[in-house]
């Protein structure tokens, strides 16, 4: 870390986080509005005074953020950069009076949250662009050994209104695979349910099939528009009922999930198993890519619902017909509104 004695004006790029200089913000850039916050620290558009370039500053607060933290999320971000689908990071670090700060490029079109209409989701289409990239940088990232772990829509940036060019962004929580931490946040739907039943404090040993989890949970998000759960813990009801039906305990498919196709539902029952080492990868998703992930139509044939034996439950039974028919269940009315409130509490 290095102050500026002489008062010479020194540019930004002059500054590494192995050289931290200290500047002052204003005297570089004109910042032009805030692009987003997170837990601990905000993200700025502003436009480079040397260079006229638009470009994003994300500033972390000293009171949060210790310098070690700061050079490792700046570190890795940088080493990952050359790849298409992770947010770029310019070799431009510095700190201010009160925080360190990092230069990324500008995503126009934000995060992929505000994309995804609620209760609608995106076309499969799209859904289907986007996974492709994602996979592809988490392959990347998995292949040297590295972690994202808070792997969720507001992390991917979008670059292009087709979706044709999405990136991932936010190294703060990556770690080496095997790396041991400790468990200190709570839980949100795309948490694996390792680490759902850990208690706080607990060593967690980090691994990629957390990130072949949310990545699971991603594509539901994407192509449904709400959270298939609140937690992916036994007691929460959505989970349970999925995790009946991944283990094969039911062929019967929890409502949620029946507007995909079976070929889909084979890709989420290997990417959302509750046991880690039994997931499958998150390259694996090129397998499924070419096919069809929603149903075309609404079926009346019960057995379209089920795996593949035959359930004699005539309370399912019924229930299927009566959504057949577009009549909503009270189960399913309750299930609709919570979601609704979730997803709005989400946003
Ligand atoms: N390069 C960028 N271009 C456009 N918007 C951005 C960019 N970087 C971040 N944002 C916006 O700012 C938000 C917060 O950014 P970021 O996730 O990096 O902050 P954070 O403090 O690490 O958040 P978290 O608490 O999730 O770790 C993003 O969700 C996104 O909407």
């Amino acid at each position: 870390m290095s102050n500026n004695p002489s008062n010479i004006p020194r540019s930004p790029r002059l500054s590494t986080p192995d050289n931290l200089l200290q500047l002052c913000l204003r005297d570089h850039y004109d910042i032009l509005r805030e692009l987003g916050r997170g837990t601990y620290g905000k993200v700025v558009l502003a436009k480079c005074r040397e260079t006229g370039t638009n470009i994003a500053l994300k500033i972390l607060p000293k009171t949060h953020v210790k310098l070690k933290e700061f050079q490792r999320e700046f570190n890795l971000s940088y080493f990952l950069s050359p790849h298409t689908n992770i947010v770029d990071t310019y070799n431009v670090a510095f700190e201010t009076r009160v925080s360190f700060v990092f230069v990324q490029e500008f995503a126009p079109f934000g995060d992929l949250f505000d994309l995804i209409s609620p209760q609608e989701g995106m076309s499969e289409k799209d859904s289907k662009t986007v996974m492709k990239q994602i996979s592809s940088a988490l392959d990347f990232m998995h292949s040297k050994q590295l972690v994202h772990r808070d792997i969720k829509p507001e992390n991917i940036l979008v670059f292009e209104k087709d979706f044709s060019k999405v990136k991932l962004m936010d190294f703060g929580m990556s770690r080496k695979e095997g790396t041991i931490v400790r468990k200190v946040n709570g839980s949100i739907p795309y948490t694996p349910p390792e680490i759902c039943d850990a208690v706080r404090n607990e060593s967690i040993s980090v691994s990629s099939s957390g990130d072949m989890f949310a990545y699971g949970v991603l594509l539901f998000c994407m192509l449904t528009g709400n959270f298939p759960w609140e937690n992916a813990d036994i007691s929460d009801i959505y989970y349970n009922e999925f995790i009946q039906w991944q283990r094969r305990k039911t062929t019967k498919i929890p409502s949620q999930w029946r507007k995909f196709t079976p070929r889909l539902m084979r890709f989420f029952r290997k990417a959302l198993d509750c046991k880690p080492e039994r997931r499958c990868e998150v390259k694996d998703i090129s397998k499924y890519i070419n096919d069809n992930w929603l149903r075309q139509t609404k079926t009346s044939n019960d057995s379209d619902f089920e795996d593949d034996v035959t359930d004699s439950d005539h309370m399912d039974k019924l229930t299927n017909i009566l959504q057949d028919h577009g009549i909503e269940t009270k189960v399913d009315k309750r299930l609709r509104e919570r979601r609704i409130s979730e997803w709005l509490l989400a946003s």
